[in-house]
């Protein structure tokens, strides 16, 4: 029963806001595609609505708070089917299924009812109408211009496409769109290695084509930040934080395989996932290190990714549960070792006149403005430069460092800046 096990995986979720890949993996052995689309759909609808759900609940139900877990995720569950396009009499009927007992299914069903017949007598404010946790729509609403906060609010709503990375070592942009006619596909707007791939019938990794290194599965802002960093055939180049290896395969296609790129991180199983993607795509150039950006000590380099951990709130619409999981003290953590890795690059890794490319996939300025701030007081001989990025036709807010890109159809928010030694 596909609302049970969907109820079963939210479930998972209230733990650890997380859901193993594992657990939707047993799932793809049972179900058909199309009931495997439904689970989904009901799992991360669900997620990616709550803020919105439990508005619309509390509304209705006096001590919301005191419900036991179980009956809260069935009601959540059924709610984000009635506030989206599911049949109602489906939607109510299936999730009051799941309750064994006689006293919650009459619950669940009173609610679930009430809340079809009341819930267009509400007026849903913006944050609940694009269901984004409040302390994050007033945390937008006091660091960024109004229309930048609408913004990342709807894409965050939204569900960013399937997009790909082609492997310009091995084809071209024309010849993989060619080659993938069991798919839909089109050219990214921004990057000139982009391909959308709309609504995939199938996995696409498992294709021949991913198989032999032709592409790489990359949202499009992160296709962006390797073209800034503009790496040069024959350079030295250090990826601090690269695992599993997206930036630094593109880097390497940039340099047609030539030169040499240190890649560190410190998570063992990303790393050997770098080494994975490095041998399908063709690209051997890439020596892997296990070790943590903050006190690698070794050489000189001409450029330097720092591709940051980082509370990755801009990436809402491709992981929903993100929302759910980071709070604003994350913000400082992050920021603290974030400092540590750009220092350790300006005093020990990069060469006179080098460029350090900073970025995350956050929107905090504790991340990203405030520590430009910082190396930019701290050190006067670290110039920051400034970035094309109408090149790519990319919409930006600039805090006078680096860039905030507005997020669009393909572009999740990302912020970038370059840093050169003088
Ligand atoms: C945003 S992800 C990198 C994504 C990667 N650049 C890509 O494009 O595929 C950040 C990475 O930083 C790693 N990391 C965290 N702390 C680190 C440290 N002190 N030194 C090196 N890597 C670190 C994490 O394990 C994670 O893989």
């Amino acid at each position: 029963m596909i609302r049970r096990d969907a109820y079963l995986l939210l479930r998972e979720f209230e733990k650890k806001h997380y859901i193993p890949q594992k657990s939707f993996e047993y799932f793809n052995e049972i179900y058909s595609n199309e009931d495997m689309a439904l689970l989904k759909n009901l799992v991360w609808g669900t997620i990616r609505n709550l803020v919105k759900i439990d508005w619309y609940l509390k509304k209705l139900i006096k001590n919301y708070k005191s419900i036991t877990p179980a009956s809260k995720w069935m009601l959540r569950l059924g709610a984000y089917q009635l506030l989206s396009d599911f049949k109602p009499y489906v939607a109510v009927n299936e999730t009051v299924k799941i309750a064994k007992n006689r006293k919650v299914r009459g619950f669940i069903n009173a609610t679930l009812k009430t809340l079809l017949s009341k819930m267009n007598d509400f007026e849903e404010p913006v944050w609940v109408k694009f269901s984004t946790p409040k302390w994050l729509y007033d945390y937008l609403n006091d660091h960024f211009p109004k229309n930048y906060t609408l913004s990342f609010m709807e894409k965050s709503y939204s569900v960013n496409p399937l997009t790909l990375r082609i492997n310009s070592l091995k084809t071209s942009i024309d010849d993989l769109i060619k080659n993938l006619n069991d798919y839909n596909t089109i050219k990214t707007q921004h990057s000139p290695f982009g391909i959308i791939v709309e609504n995939p019938k199938s996995p696409i990794e498992i294709t021949e084509l991913y198989k032999n290194g032709y592409f790489y599965i990359q949202h499009e802002s992160s296709q962006i930040i390797p073209l800034i960093l503009d790496p040069i055939p024959g350079e030295d180049v250090l990826d601090m934080c690269a695992a599993p290896g997206g930036k630094t395969t593109e880097i390497a296609q940039i340099m047609e395989n030539k030169g040499k790129i240190i890649a560190l991180d410190i998570d063992i199983d990303r790393l050997e996932l770098i080494e994975k993607n490095a041998k399908r795509m063709g690209i051997d150039i890439i020596k892997t290190k296990l070790f943590s950006g903050v006190d690698y000590n070794e050489g000189k380099y001409d450029k330097i990714l720092i591709d940051a951990p980082c509370s990755s709130l801009g990436t809402i619409s491709i992981h929903p549960e993100v929302m759910h999981r980071v709070s604003k003290k994350d913000f400082s953590n992050y920021a603290d070792i974030q400092k540590q890795l750009l220092e350790n690059a300006i005093n020990n890794l990069i060469k006179l006149n080098g460029e350090i490319v900073y970025s995350t996939c956050t929107i905090s300025r504790e991340e990203n403005t405030e520590n430009m701030k910082y190396i930019s007081s701290k050190y006067t001989n670290i110039q920051f430069e400034k970035i094309d990025l109408e090149k790519y036709g990319i919409k930006y807010y600039y805090d006078g460092f680096g860039y905030y890109f507005y997020p669009d159809n393909s572009l999740i928010p990302f912020y970038v800046a370059k840093l050169r030694l003088l």
